[in-house]
Protein backbone atom coordinates (compact mmCIF):
# COMPACT_ATOMS: atom_id res chain seq x y z
CA UNK A 1 0.00 0.00 0.00
CA UNK A 2 1.32 3.47 -1.10
CA UNK A 3 1.82 5.98 2.02
CA UNK A 4 -1.63 7.80 1.95
CA UNK A 5 -0.07 11.29 2.32
CA UNK A 6 3.55 11.07 3.43
CA UNK A 7 3.28 14.70 3.36
CA UNK A 8 1.62 15.26 6.87
CA UNK A 9 4.45 14.05 8.20
CA UNK A 10 7.00 16.91 8.27
CA UNK A 11 9.91 16.78 10.81
CA UNK A 12 9.79 20.45 11.05
CA UNK A 13 6.28 20.57 12.87
CA UNK A 14 7.14 19.21 16.03
CA UNK A 15 10.33 18.52 17.95
CA UNK A 16 12.00 15.41 17.46
CA UNK A 17 12.22 12.40 19.57
CA UNK A 18 9.24 11.47 19.61
CA UNK A 19 9.21 9.29 22.95
CA UNK A 20 6.99 6.22 23.10
CA UNK A 21 5.67 4.74 26.10
CA UNK A 22 5.66 1.16 26.53
CA UNK A 23 6.34 -1.33 29.17
CA UNK A 24 9.45 -2.46 30.13
CA UNK A 25 8.59 -6.84 29.56
CA UNK A 26 10.83 -8.42 26.95
CA UNK A 27 7.74 -8.77 24.69
CA UNK A 28 6.76 -5.62 25.39
CA UNK A 29 9.98 -3.72 24.02
CA UNK A 30 9.90 -6.19 20.96
CA UNK A 31 6.21 -4.99 20.05
CA UNK A 32 7.59 -1.57 20.06
CA UNK A 33 10.61 -2.09 18.35
CA UNK A 34 8.35 -3.73 15.63
CA UNK A 35 6.42 -1.01 15.75
CA UNK A 36 8.75 2.04 15.31
CA UNK A 37 10.29 -0.67 12.41
CA UNK A 38 6.56 -0.11 10.80
CA UNK A 39 6.48 3.60 11.39
CA UNK A 40 9.95 3.91 9.73
CA UNK A 41 8.81 1.96 6.79
CA UNK A 42 5.90 4.15 6.06
CA UNK A 43 7.85 7.27 6.89
CA UNK A 44 11.38 7.30 6.00
CA UNK A 45 12.07 10.80 7.28
CA UNK A 46 12.13 9.40 10.68
CA UNK A 47 14.46 6.57 9.86
CA UNK A 48 16.93 8.42 11.83
CA UNK A 49 18.52 6.79 15.04
CA UNK A 50 17.46 9.43 16.86
CA UNK A 51 13.78 10.48 16.08
CA UNK A 52 12.44 8.25 18.57
CA UNK A 53 13.04 7.28 22.08
CA UNK A 54 12.15 4.37 24.20
CA UNK A 55 9.96 4.82 27.84
CA UNK A 56 9.83 1.99 29.33
CA UNK A 57 7.16 2.35 32.05
CA UNK A 58 6.61 0.10 35.44
CA UNK A 59 2.66 -0.68 35.58
CA UNK A 60 0.96 -1.50 38.53
CA UNK A 61 -0.01 -4.86 36.42
CA UNK A 62 3.89 -5.32 36.25
CA UNK A 63 4.78 -4.67 40.17
CA UNK A 64 2.22 -6.82 42.08
CA UNK A 65 3.03 -10.25 41.17
CA UNK A 66 1.45 -12.41 44.01
CA UNK A 67 -2.62 -11.95 42.89
CA UNK A 68 -4.92 -12.70 40.49
CA UNK A 69 -5.31 -9.85 37.93
CA UNK A 70 -8.94 -10.27 38.12
CA UNK A 71 -8.72 -9.41 41.81
CA UNK A 72 -6.06 -6.59 41.86
CA UNK A 73 -8.83 -4.58 38.89
CA UNK A 74 -8.21 -6.26 35.86
CA UNK A 75 -7.32 -5.13 32.66
CA UNK A 76 -6.48 -1.30 33.18
CA UNK A 77 -3.48 -2.16 35.20
CA UNK A 78 -1.18 -2.73 32.82
CA UNK A 79 -2.21 0.59 30.93
CA UNK A 80 -2.38 2.97 33.76
CA UNK A 81 0.55 4.27 34.40
CA UNK A 82 1.05 4.80 30.62
CA UNK A 83 -1.46 6.55 30.06
CA UNK A 84 -0.89 9.31 32.87
CA UNK A 85 2.73 9.96 31.12
CA UNK A 86 0.60 10.52 27.89
CA UNK A 87 -1.71 12.68 29.30
CA UNK A 88 1.09 14.52 31.14
CA UNK A 89 3.35 14.83 28.04
CA UNK A 90 5.82 12.60 28.91
CA UNK A 91 5.08 10.54 26.16
CA UNK A 92 3.78 11.20 23.18
CA UNK A 93 2.28 7.48 22.56
CA UNK A 94 2.43 4.13 23.87
CA UNK A 95 2.53 0.82 22.25
CA UNK A 96 0.08 -1.80 24.51
CA UNK A 97 -1.01 -5.46 23.91
CA UNK A 98 -4.96 -4.66 22.77
CA UNK A 99 -5.45 -7.52 25.32
CA UNK A 100 -4.22 -5.88 28.35
CA UNK A 101 -6.39 -2.40 27.44
CA UNK A 102 -9.41 -1.46 28.65
CA UNK A 103 -12.33 -1.02 26.01
CA UNK A 104 -12.68 2.59 27.06
CA UNK A 105 -10.18 4.97 26.58
CA UNK A 106 -9.77 7.69 29.24
CA UNK A 107 -10.68 10.61 28.16
CA UNK A 108 -8.57 12.30 26.22
CA UNK A 109 -6.87 9.38 24.70
CA UNK A 110 -7.20 6.73 21.53
CA UNK A 111 -6.59 4.12 20.54
CA UNK A 112 -5.02 5.52 17.15
CA UNK A 113 -3.91 2.43 15.63
CA UNK A 114 -4.08 -1.35 15.30
CA UNK A 115 -1.40 -3.83 13.74
CA UNK A 116 -1.52 -7.13 11.98
CA UNK A 117 -2.47 -9.69 14.29
CA UNK A 118 -0.14 -12.14 15.27
CA UNK A 119 -1.28 -15.92 15.76
CA UNK A 120 -4.24 -15.44 18.51
CA UNK A 121 -4.28 -18.50 19.64
CA UNK A 122 -3.28 -19.67 23.26
CA UNK A 123 -0.83 -22.63 23.39
CA UNK A 124 -0.35 -25.47 25.72
CA UNK A 125 3.39 -26.03 27.25
CA UNK A 126 4.16 -29.02 28.46
CA UNK A 127 6.64 -29.13 31.30
CA UNK A 128 9.82 -31.36 31.36
CA UNK A 129 8.06 -34.59 32.60
CA UNK A 130 5.44 -34.77 29.89
CA UNK A 131 5.81 -36.08 26.26
CA UNK A 132 5.23 -33.78 23.41
CA UNK A 133 1.58 -32.45 23.01
CA UNK A 134 -0.70 -34.02 20.30
CA UNK A 135 -2.03 -31.42 18.18
CA UNK A 136 -5.43 -33.21 16.97
CA UNK A 137 -5.76 -33.84 21.30
CA UNK A 138 -3.83 -31.39 23.00
CA UNK A 139 -4.38 -32.06 26.78
CA UNK A 140 -4.78 -35.94 26.19
CA UNK A 141 -1.11 -36.25 27.14
CA UNK A 142 -1.90 -34.28 30.82
CA UNK A 143 -2.49 -37.38 33.15
CA UNK A 144 -5.38 -37.60 35.65
CA UNK A 145 -5.47 -34.69 38.44
CA UNK A 146 -2.00 -32.80 36.68
CA UNK A 147 -0.95 -29.20 37.98
CA UNK A 148 -1.51 -26.61 35.48
CA UNK A 149 0.11 -23.20 35.85
CA UNK A 150 -2.22 -20.24 34.79
CA UNK A 151 -3.75 -16.68 36.02
CA UNK A 152 -6.65 -16.27 33.17
CA UNK A 153 -9.52 -17.17 34.87
CA UNK A 154 -10.39 -17.36 30.84
CA UNK A 155 -7.82 -19.98 30.02
CA UNK A 156 -8.46 -21.83 33.71
CA UNK A 157 -12.49 -22.07 33.14
CA UNK A 158 -12.26 -23.35 29.37
CA UNK A 159 -10.08 -25.99 30.67
CA UNK A 160 -11.41 -26.89 33.71
CA UNK A 161 -14.68 -27.43 31.64
CA UNK A 162 -13.01 -29.88 29.33
CA UNK A 163 -10.95 -31.51 32.03
CA UNK A 164 -12.38 -31.06 35.89
CA UNK A 165 -9.96 -33.91 37.05
CA UNK A 166 -7.23 -30.78 36.75
CA UNK A 167 -5.98 -28.60 39.28
CA UNK A 168 -4.76 -24.97 38.27
CA UNK A 169 -2.19 -22.98 40.27
CA UNK A 170 -1.18 -19.12 39.50
CA UNK A 171 1.27 -18.32 37.28
CA UNK A 172 1.98 -14.43 37.12
CA UNK A 173 4.90 -12.78 35.46
CA UNK A 174 6.00 -12.03 32.21
CA UNK A 175 6.64 -15.19 29.58
CA UNK A 176 10.25 -15.96 30.67
CA UNK A 177 9.44 -16.05 34.35
CA UNK A 178 6.53 -18.51 33.54
CA UNK A 179 8.30 -20.29 31.34
CA UNK A 180 11.17 -20.90 33.77
CA UNK A 181 8.21 -21.61 36.60
CA UNK A 182 7.53 -24.65 34.03
CA UNK A 183 10.59 -25.68 33.53
CA UNK A 184 10.93 -25.88 37.71
CA UNK A 185 8.57 -28.53 37.85
CA UNK A 186 6.20 -25.27 39.41
CA UNK A 187 3.20 -27.38 37.20
CA UNK A 188 3.32 -30.20 34.93
CA UNK A 189 2.09 -28.23 31.62
CA UNK A 190 0.92 -24.27 31.29
CA UNK A 191 -0.93 -21.96 28.65
CA UNK A 192 0.10 -19.26 26.94
CA UNK A 193 -0.79 -16.60 24.33
CA UNK A 194 1.27 -18.15 20.72
CA UNK A 195 1.89 -14.49 19.80
CA UNK A 196 4.10 -14.00 22.54
CA UNK A 197 6.12 -16.86 22.27
CA UNK A 198 6.68 -16.23 18.82
CA UNK A 199 7.23 -12.52 18.90
CA UNK A 200 9.83 -13.69 21.31
CA UNK A 201 11.26 -17.09 19.51
CA UNK A 202 10.44 -18.79 22.52
CA UNK A 203 8.09 -21.41 20.83
CA UNK A 204 9.21 -24.13 22.36
CA UNK A 205 9.51 -27.84 21.12
CA UNK A 206 5.83 -30.13 22.33
CA UNK A 207 3.91 -26.71 22.50
CA UNK A 208 0.42 -27.30 20.05
CA UNK A 209 -1.92 -23.94 19.67
CA UNK A 210 -5.05 -24.69 20.72
CA UNK A 211 -7.82 -24.15 17.90
CA UNK A 212 -10.02 -20.91 18.87
CA UNK A 213 -13.12 -23.30 18.86
CA UNK A 214 -11.53 -25.08 21.78
CA UNK A 215 -10.40 -22.54 23.80
CA UNK A 216 -11.82 -19.32 22.75
CA UNK A 217 -8.67 -16.67 22.85
CA UNK A 218 -9.19 -13.12 24.94
CA UNK A 219 -10.10 -10.27 22.77
CA UNK A 220 -7.23 -8.62 21.23
CA UNK A 221 -5.01 -11.55 21.97
CA UNK A 222 -1.77 -11.01 19.77
CA UNK A 223 -2.98 -7.40 18.43
CA UNK A 224 -0.74 -4.62 18.91
CA UNK A 225 -2.28 -1.07 19.56
CA UNK A 226 -1.09 2.25 19.77
CA UNK A 227 -2.54 5.19 21.95
CA UNK A 228 -2.34 8.63 21.26
CA UNK A 229 -3.56 11.89 23.09
CA UNK A 230 -6.70 12.59 21.46
CA UNK A 231 -5.80 16.33 20.30
CA UNK A 232 -2.56 15.37 18.40
CA UNK A 233 -4.07 15.51 15.07
CA UNK A 234 -0.27 15.25 13.49
CA UNK A 235 0.45 11.85 15.11
CA UNK A 236 -3.09 10.46 15.11
CA UNK A 237 -2.64 11.07 11.10
CA UNK A 238 0.56 8.87 11.26
CA UNK A 239 -0.83 6.25 13.05
CA UNK A 240 -3.72 5.64 11.05
CA UNK A 241 -1.59 5.60 7.88
CA UNK A 242 0.08 2.43 9.32
CA UNK A 243 -3.32 0.69 10.58
CA UNK A 244 -4.22 -3.00 9.63
CA UNK A 245 -8.17 -2.56 8.59
CA UNK A 246 -8.00 -6.25 9.15
CA UNK A 247 -7.09 -6.05 12.47
CA UNK A 248 -9.24 -2.96 13.45
CA UNK A 249 -12.16 -4.89 12.18
CA UNK A 250 -11.41 -8.28 14.43
CA UNK A 251 -10.40 -6.28 17.27
CA UNK A 252 -13.63 -3.98 17.13
CA UNK A 253 -15.79 -7.15 17.16
CA UNK A 254 -14.00 -8.61 19.82
CA UNK A 255 -13.77 -5.23 22.17
CA UNK A 256 -17.37 -4.42 21.68
CA UNK A 257 -18.11 -7.77 23.06
CA UNK A 258 -16.04 -7.67 25.93
CA UNK A 259 -17.20 -4.08 26.72
CA UNK A 260 -20.98 -5.76 26.36
CA UNK A 261 -20.23 -8.16 29.22
CA UNK A 262 -18.02 -6.33 31.22
CA UNK A 263 -20.04 -6.72 34.11
CA UNK A 264 -17.50 -7.79 36.58
CA UNK A 265 -13.69 -8.24 35.71
CA UNK A 266 -13.75 -11.40 37.44
CA UNK A 267 -15.82 -13.14 34.78
CA UNK A 268 -14.10 -15.56 32.26
CA UNK A 269 -14.72 -13.99 28.76
CA UNK A 270 -13.07 -14.79 25.54
CA UNK A 271 -13.91 -13.01 22.53
CA UNK A 272 -12.21 -14.32 18.75
CA UNK A 273 -13.66 -12.79 15.60
CA UNK A 274 -11.83 -13.61 12.29
CA UNK A 275 -12.32 -12.34 9.00
CA UNK A 276 -13.71 -15.12 5.95
CA UNK A 277 -12.72 -15.30 2.53
CA UNK A 278 -15.55 -13.22 1.57
CA UNK A 279 -14.48 -10.77 3.60
CA UNK A 280 -17.59 -11.03 6.51
CA UNK A 281 -16.78 -11.40 9.72
CA UNK A 282 -17.34 -15.15 12.19
CA UNK A 283 -16.97 -13.97 15.92
CA UNK A 284 -17.34 -16.04 18.39
CA UNK A 285 -18.20 -15.34 22.28
CA UNK A 286 -18.06 -17.15 25.46
CA UNK A 287 -18.79 -16.63 28.97
CA UNK A 288 -17.98 -18.74 31.75
CA UNK A 289 -17.95 -19.86 35.49
CA UNK A 290 -14.03 -19.79 36.84
CA UNK A 291 -14.23 -23.33 38.29
CA UNK A 292 -15.62 -24.94 34.45
CA UNK A 293 -18.94 -25.65 35.97
CA UNK A 294 -20.73 -23.29 33.12
CA UNK A 295 -19.76 -22.38 30.03
CA UNK A 296 -21.33 -20.59 27.15
CA UNK A 297 -20.37 -20.38 23.22
CA UNK A 298 -21.95 -18.28 20.58
CA UNK A 299 -20.77 -17.53 16.66
CA UNK A 300 -22.16 -15.27 14.48
CA UNK A 301 -21.38 -13.90 11.06
CA UNK A 302 -22.07 -10.42 9.92
CA UNK A 303 -20.58 -7.66 7.67
CA UNK A 304 -17.21 -6.05 8.89
CA UNK A 305 -18.61 -2.39 8.29
CA UNK A 306 -21.27 -3.89 11.12
CA UNK A 307 -17.95 -5.32 13.36
CA UNK A 308 -19.03 -3.32 16.90
CA UNK A 309 -22.18 -4.07 16.82
CA UNK A 310 -22.05 -7.56 15.95
CA UNK A 311 -20.11 -7.34 19.04
CA UNK A 312 -21.99 -5.98 21.03
CA UNK A 313 -25.14 -7.66 19.96
CA UNK A 314 -23.56 -10.92 21.07
CA UNK A 315 -22.22 -9.71 24.11
CA UNK A 316 -25.65 -8.52 25.49
CA UNK A 317 -26.71 -12.15 24.11
CA UNK A 318 -24.58 -13.45 26.54
CA UNK A 319 -25.30 -11.80 28.70
CA UNK A 320 -29.20 -12.38 28.90
CA UNK A 321 -28.53 -16.49 28.90
CA UNK A 322 -25.81 -16.64 31.48
CA UNK A 323 -26.59 -17.05 34.55
CA UNK A 324 -27.21 -13.74 36.32
CA UNK A 325 -24.65 -14.21 38.87
CA UNK A 326 -21.99 -14.48 36.62
CA UNK A 327 -22.46 -10.66 36.00
CA UNK A 328 -23.43 -9.26 39.11
N1 LIG B 1 -1.53 -10.72 29.93
C1 LIG B 1 -0.17 -10.84 29.52
C2 LIG B 1 -0.02 -10.80 28.05
N2 LIG B 1 -0.43 -9.76 27.32
C3 LIG B 1 -0.20 -10.04 26.00
C4 LIG B 1 0.39 -11.29 25.93
C5 LIG B 1 0.81 -11.99 24.71
C6 LIG B 1 0.77 -11.22 23.43
C7 LIG B 1 -0.59 -10.95 22.90
O1 LIG B 1 -1.57 -11.60 23.26
O2 LIG B 1 -0.68 -10.05 22.06
C8 LIG B 1 0.53 -11.77 27.23
C9 LIG B 1 1.11 -13.05 27.65
C10 LIG B 1 0.19 -14.22 27.57
O3 LIG B 1 -1.03 -14.09 27.73
O4 LIG B 1 0.69 -15.33 27.37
Amino acid sequence: MSPAHPASVPQHRRSLPLRVGTRGSPLALWQTRDFLDRVTRFCPVLRDAKAFEEHAIATSGDRIQDRKLAEIGGKGLFAKEIHEALLDGRVDFAVHSLKDLETEMPPGIVLACTLKREDARDCLLPGPGLPPCDPVEPFAALPKGAVIGTSSVRRQSQLLHMRPDLQVVMFRGNVQTRMRKLAEGEAAATLLALAGLRRLGLEPAGSVAIDPEVMVPAAGQGIVGVTVRADDTELHELLAAIEDPEARAVSSAERALLAALDGSCRTPIGGHARMLPDGRLRLTGLVARADGSFLLRRTEEGPAADAVRLGAEMGRALRRDGPADLFA
